[in-house]
């Protein structure tokens, strides 16, 4: 998979060689390219922003350097790239998208700043491919880097080799919908709390039902809107 950020701060994205998306990277198992906005800007003080049209507080992202520099990153790309804004407005991301994008070709990240990106970005490229508005969370963030970071480890985790052992992928919050059970380690009692007797039983059917069960009430208990209809 090819990765593409379009972001005025670069260097925000450094830590993308570090940790299993640095090992992916040096694998070839995924290609990033990290694009300063203001490379494509042709002004003195590479300016990327102006006034609201219609007046109002902070300034909008001009859509001339967006579009060079989209057209930059799409020129050479996939056939058929997948384009992503970050935005409070936008659909929310969840494991099934993450899922759905692990199988992308190319994916480009538009990190907004200020007040967002002029609207006319959005249309435009919408009339030529797949643009996503696509929103981390309901709350304020001062532009799109850290929504990008997110959904790069995301998806990135789940393209395959990227993880040694595909098992961990499987038992995993919301992966099949539920919260994921409670996890215990060494040593049997801590502090006067012992591993529950079941997870150190060696009877794998006990244990697989034990967890389900967790996963049911823990899902029940903090995100019930995520419980089927059936339980
Ligand atoms: N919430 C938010 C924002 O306030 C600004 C940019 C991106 C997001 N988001 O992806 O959720």
């Amino acid at each position: 998979m090819r990765i593409d950020i379009v972001t005025i701060f670069p260097e925000f994205f450094d830590v993308l060689d570090i940790s299993l998306l640095g090992k992916a990277r040096a694998n070839g198992l995924i290609e990033l390219g990290v694009h300063n906005l203001r490379d494509f800007t042709h002004d003195r003080h590479h300016t990327v922003d102006d006034t609201p049209a219609g007046g109002g507080a902070g300034m909008v992202m001009k859509p001339e350097p967006w579009g060079e520099a989209l057209d930059a990153v799409l020129e050479n790309g996939a056939d058929d790239p997948i384009i992503i804004f970050p935005s409070p407005a936008g659909v929310p991301f969840d494991q099934k998208m993450a899922r759905e994008l692990a199988h992308e070709q190319q994916i480009v990240f538009g990190c907004g700043r200020y007040e967002g990106i002029d609207q006319r970005v959005f249309d435009h490229y919408a009339d030529r491919g797949r643009v996503r508005l696509v929103s981390l969370g309901d709350y304020v963030l001062n532009g799109g880097e850290v929504a990008v970071m997110a959904m790069i480890e995301a998806v990135g985790r789940l393209i395959p080799g990227v993880v040694g052992n595909p098992e961990s992928l499987v038992e995993e919050s919301h992966e099949d919908g539920l919260l994921e059970y409670p996890s215990y380690t060494k040593p049997a009692v801590w502090r006067e709390r012992e591993v529950p007797p079941v997870l150190r039983s060696g009877d794998h059917g006990a244990i697989a039902r034990w967890r389900h069960e967790q996963q049911i009430e823990r899902t029940r208990r903090v995100r019930p809107d995520l419980l089927p209809p059936e339980l």
